[in-house]
């Protein structure tokens, strides 16, 4: 089965939110945590056992382990094993992009069954040139895992390379390049990076998402502060599954696992759209 099969599935029982797993030194230290590799492990166990069961993904950021060396990777693959184990989709939120022969490495790191880091689907960064990303694009698609490609970060600086290019920017290339690689059927495993704050710029660009036929990833609910109103008027002419993700707003609630549950129940609730009129339609 595809990941885009897979995941659609998952959010149709679950919720589409994915919750970020980002154990950032301010977090562990609020949570009366050690900031090494132990401290790591009890904090995305924590996590994880708060969330599975209730949401359909969870997102790892790779470098908030890999500050640990080795033995904060290793506490990665336990929290992507014990995931899977758990019944919770994996994006490694790596980021990765290299030239082709390179990029092979880390396809093969992420994205190939029996690697210890292999996870459902991967971040990637495109700004060495879309076509770079090829191993990942061929070690996703022969391994039913999926990819999410950067298109429009929610940071102020990437519309210094996003945005360059007016009617045919670089994000719009970025867009068409990965449509072009989802076919029309099943729910395609090609998918995008637009930050849930990147309202404007999606609609300025004139970039068309609805003929992605992929997911597509929307960090920048809760701390950088995009809620239900930002995701309706960005992903207005979306078709395919959006996955808002919040971080640091979910985790501040811990380490007390009821308050976790509770504030994942309300960020689901929060970026819930089903029901809601799209704008200018009341
Ligand atoms: O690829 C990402 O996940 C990502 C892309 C982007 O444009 N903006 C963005 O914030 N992210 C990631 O999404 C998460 C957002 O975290 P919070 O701001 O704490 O919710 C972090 O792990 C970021 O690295």
């Amino acid at each position: 089965m595809t990941f885009g099969s897979r995941l659609a599935a998952a959010v149709g029982r679950f919720g589409s939110l994915c919750v970020g797993i980002d154990p950032h030194p301010s977090l562990l230290a609020a949570w009366g945590l050690p900031d090494t590799p132990a401290g790591l492990d009890t904090f995305s166990e924590t996590v994880l056992e708060a969330v599975a069961g209730s949401v359909a993904v969870v997102k790892p950021q790779v470098a908030l382990f890999e500050r640990h060396g080795s033995r904060g990777m290793a506490v990665l693959e336990r929290l992507l094993k014990h995931s899977t184990a758990a019944g919770v989709l994996t994006i490694a939120d790596a980021k990765r992009g290299d030239i082709g022969s390179t990029m092979a490495g880390y396809a093969d790191a992420w994205l190939r069954d029996g690697s210890a880091l292999a996870a459902d689907a991967l971040t990637l960064s495109p700004y060495l040139g879309f076509e770079s990303l090829r191993p990942a694009l061929t070690a996703a698609s022969e391994t039913g895992r999926g990819v999410f490609v950067l298109a429009l970060t929610s940071n102020p600086e990437g519309a210094s390379v996003q945005h360059v290019g007016g009617e045919d920017s670089v994000a719009r290339r970025i867009v068409q390049a990965a449509a072009a690689e989802n076919d029309g059927g099943t729910p395609g495993s090609v998918g995008l990076v637009i930050g849930a704050t990147a309202g404007a710029a999606v609609r300025r660009l004139g970039l068309d998402l609805g003929t992605l036929n992929g997911p597509i990833l929307a960090p920048g609910v809760g701390a950088q502060g995009a809620g239900r109103q930002e995701l309706l008027e960005t992903f207005a002419g979306a078709s395919g599954v959006i996955l808002p993700n919040s971080s640091r707003e979910i985790l501040s609630s811990g380490p007390d696992a009821a308050r976790l549950r509770q504030a994942v129940a309300t960020a689901q609730r929060a970026v819930d759209l089903s029901g809601v009129a799209e704008p200018g339609t009341d």
